[in-house]
């Protein structure tokens, strides 16, 4: 059986990332098995928590607004609360624009508005750009390699800079906009042919989208044997949202758990681990060694390889890392925000209609949209960013945390806090967004039908905040909008007939809380506009 210790070997492959970059959280993985440590941690974890509990605040400035809690626990139950998103919410109309939770002493800071957002992870970035450790991420591997866990730090930035190279505006136009037509036309093509399984088909399009995009590789997604590589990326990011959801594993909470062994009581989360790191390292390793041996087509891969040899202080680690993570990153978001929108398509049917119009005035009706339409179908982007506003994929984003003592409007934040932009309280603000629980698209319009300003992809606030904004948003703005575009310009979405019959609050209250919006199950009729368009698609898959 293959221990921890040498898996962690198996991720870094020998060679020493750790001396040049971040070797406290290598040697984390490294010691996961020296369980003779064991009584030493917990002591010093006890007096870690009480120095945290106990540490006089700096110049005995207040807190910011904390609603009442428990001694010790403190706010433990709005924390680790199921209904997350909307506790913060109700907390956010009481408390204000920020406020504070505390649990176990660790400090929890929610920001509710865009100009405390603005203040604090813009102008301030240097001391809000940080992460928490997130023991079942780097237990997985995931901690190591993805930017999304790392802490502010010389690795975090060569990781943005390779993201920065290989997914600006410019990369993602020219490498992926091809990819798109061919992978965008065959899932159009399955949802004709069988448009039950939709959601299944759109995972399939966004893993050929990006395998195609970072490996040079063609996944057959109507193949019946799996793409090997495939399989173990989404199982292990499967593994990776499960066990970091709110109360998903203890061990996120008490870290201190990693040290005990497999065997233990109540350790399964090692085995869990153990496993789902095993396919990490093998998309990390497997995905970049294959797209090695073929450099043919252009690709993520062959990029930072070009970027490498120009740039010598780059590391092939880390090239790996970004090229696994981006599978992990727009995966399941992008997947998940795809469903939300044939959810809302079926609920509005008058809202297809209108973008229908728009699409066959500016392309005709036997064609689909491309991105050279895209200035000319405002109505089309509005819908767009109206899924994104109506249902963050991630709707208190991912929290960074404080690499400094702070001092904001009189309140003192301390180092090594937690701080969520609540951007499910900013995209729901009744002065901005009226009725905001509405699914409006009109909203973005100005009276002249145009788009208003500040509707570009820099604006989007589903993309989140300050230095940690998404770095994969431009792809994320393109694969969203080409999809969506020729979804509404080729089908129309309905509810069966004899579907159970939900009302829009029934629904939007079955999306998850956790920390992603996945939303409920629920079915659609696909049926193509017109018997051309359905023409139109076989011969483009042909
Ligand atoms: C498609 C829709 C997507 C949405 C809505 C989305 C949203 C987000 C959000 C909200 C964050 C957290 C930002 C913060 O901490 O303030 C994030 C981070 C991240 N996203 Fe995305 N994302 C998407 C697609 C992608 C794609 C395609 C990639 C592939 C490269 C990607 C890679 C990442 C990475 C690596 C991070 C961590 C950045 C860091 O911590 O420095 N995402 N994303």
């Amino acid at each position: 059986m293959r221990t921890m210790e040498s898996s962690a070997e198996l991720l870094w492959g020998g060679l020493s990332v750790e001396n040049k970059y971040e070797p406290s959280r290598h040697h984390c993985l490294r010691t996961v098995s020296r369980t003779s440590m064991f009584p030493v941690l917990l002591f010093a974890g006890s007096f870690l928590l009480f120095l945290l509990l106990f540490r006089r605040r700096k110049a005995h400035l207040p807190y910011p607004p904390t609603p009442p809690g428990l001694p010790v626990l403190g706010n433990w139950s709005d924390v680790r609360c199921e209904q997350v998103r909307d506790r913060y919410h109700e907390l956010a109309k009481r408390y204000g624009e920020i406020f504070h939770l505390t649990m176990l002493g660790h400090h929890v800071v929610v920001i509710n508005s865009i100009d405390v957002a603005e203040e604090l992870f813009n102008r301030r970035s240097h001391i809000y750009s940080s992460r928490l450790d997130y023991p079942m991420a780097n237990l997985m591997g995931w901690g190591l390699i993805a930017a999304t866990f790392l802490p502010y730090g010389n690795l975090w930035r060569a990781q943005r800079r390779l993201y920065q190279h290989g997914f600006n505006a410019d990369a993602v136009r020219e490498l992926s906009y091809p990819i798109l037509t061919e992978k965008i036309n065959g899932f159009l093509h399955n949802l004709l042919t069988t448009p039950d399984d939709f959601v299944h088909h759109t995972e399939m399009m966004l893993g050929a989208v990006i395998f195609k995009f970072v490996y040079g590789r063609d996944l057959d997604v109507n193949a019946s044997s799996k793409d090997p590589i495939f399989e173990a990326a989404a199982q292990s990011v499967r593994n990776l949202i499960a066990s970091i959801l709110p109360g998903s594993f203890l061990v996120n909470t008490i870290p201190v758990l990693q040290r005990l062994p497999e065997w233990f009581p109540g350790c399964y989360f090692q085995r869990f681990a153990r496993e789902t790191l095993a396919l990490t390292m093998e998309v990390f390793h497997g995905g970049y060694a294959q797209a090695l041996q073929d450099m043919e087509g252009d690709s993520l891969v062959k990029k930072l390889e070009e970027y490498k040899s120009k740039n010598v202080d780059t590391d092939t680690e880390v090239a790996k890392g970004v090229c696994a993570v981006s599978y992990a990153g727009a995966a399941d978001n992008t997947r998940t925000i795809m469903s939300t929108f044939f959810l809302l398509m079926r609920e509005h049917p008058e809202v297809q209609r209108r973008a229908y119009e728009e699409i066959v005035y500016v392309c005709g009706m036997n064609k689909l949209p491309e991105f050279s339409d895209r200035a000319a179908l405002p109505y089309v982007q509005a819908v767009y960013l109206e899924v994104m506003r109506w249902m963050p994929v991630l709707p208190l984003s991912l929290p960074h945390a404080t690499s400094e003592d702070d001092v904001y409007r009189g309140y003192f934040i301390p180092k090594g806090s937690s701080v969520i932009g609540n951007m499910w309280t900013m995209l729901n603000d009744e002065e901005k967004y009226p009725n905001p629980r509405t699914f409006q698209p009109e909203r973005f319009l100005a009276h002249d039908g145009k788009l208003m300003s500040n509707t570009d992809v820099k604006s989007i606030l589903a993309y989140g905040f300050g230095r940690r904004v998404c770095p994969g948003r431009h792809f994320g703005d393109a694969v969203l909008w080409r999809a969506m575009a020729c979804i509404l310009a080729a089908f129309v979405i309905g509810k069966e007939q004899d579907g159970p019959p939900e009302t829009m609050e029934q629904l939007e209250a079955g999306f998850d809380q956790g920390i992603m919006a996945f939303p409920p199950a629920f079915k659609c009729t696909i049926k193509p506009r017109t018997s051309e368009m359905a023409d139109v698609i076989r011969s483009q898959t042909l």
